[in-house]
């Protein structure tokens, strides 16, 4: 099975670009869905979460206080690393499982979305790098309309993640979302038999 690795930093479409590929009947695994799944009430993580961060990034409701993990992540370089070692290892673990899991069911292509494919190993798991992009400043407006933060933290976010140049180089397909959600649509439509002839390409040489 061919896995098409979706990327893109905060705010490029990742999200809108996957639901297209859904939409096509393509299976998408979504690295920040996944994220959030290692880290739900019970589990190891988040226990492991709460003694390192304190109480405070808990809610009353057992749940992980995302936003107020995110300020402190963003603002500091070694808490975000110390998170990043507890979950990267997870959120791999869990893509893999899935992706042997599709594997099985006979599907010619799988799309693997992550902001942080390209930042960690998760480039390993894919063949064909497929990049979101748009302008720093659309990213930015986009992600405030959205989650309702302050620019500064989005910037913040930004600088954790591989500049657009950075990502660009390493693409082998850029949709350009600077354009209208359905001018995406269009886009995904239109690589999508490219992606199904480089998947039949890819199971002829295992044959
Ligand atoms: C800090 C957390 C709790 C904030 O949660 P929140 O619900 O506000 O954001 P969400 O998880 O939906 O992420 C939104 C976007 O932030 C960016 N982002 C998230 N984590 C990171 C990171 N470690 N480095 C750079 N950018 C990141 C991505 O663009 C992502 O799409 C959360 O992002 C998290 O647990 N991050 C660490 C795990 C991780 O690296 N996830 C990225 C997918 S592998
Ligand atoms: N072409 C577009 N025109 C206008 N708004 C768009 C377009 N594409 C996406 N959006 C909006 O921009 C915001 C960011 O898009 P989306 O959530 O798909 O990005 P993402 O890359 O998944 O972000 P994150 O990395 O934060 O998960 C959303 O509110 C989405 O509805």
């Amino acid at each position: 099975m061919l896995v098409a690795g979706l990327t893109g930093g905060i705010g490029s479409g990742k999200s809108a670009a996957s639901a297209c590929f859904t939409a096509l009947g393509v299976p998408v695994i979504d690295a920040d869905l996944v994220a959030r799944q290692v880290v739900e009430p019970g589990s190891d993580a988040l226990q492991k979460i709460a003694a390192h961060f304190g109480q405070d990034v808990i809610r009353a409701d057992g749940q992980l206080d995302r936003p107020a993990l995110r300020r402190i992540v963003f603002d500091k370089e070694r808490e975000r690393n110390w998170l990043e070692a507890l979950l990267h290892p997870l959120i791999r673990e869990s893509i893999l499982d899935t992706l042997e899991a599709l594997d099985a069911d006979g599907h010619p292509y799988a799309v693997l979305a992550s902001p942080l494919l390209l930042e960690t190993d998760q480039h390993l798991l894919i063949n064909q790098v497929i990049v979101v992009d748009v302008p720093e400043q659309v990213q930015v407006e986009r992600t405030m309309a959205r989650d309702g933060i302050e620019e500064a933290q989005v910037r913040q976010i930004l600088a954790a993640q591989l500049s657009r140049e950075e990502r660009l180089q390493h693409a082998d397909q850029v949709l350009d979302n600077s354009g209208t959600e359905e001018q995406l649509q269009e886009a995904v439509k239109a690589l999508h038999p490219v992606l199904l002839a480089l998947a039949e390409a890819e199971s002829g040489d295992h044959d």
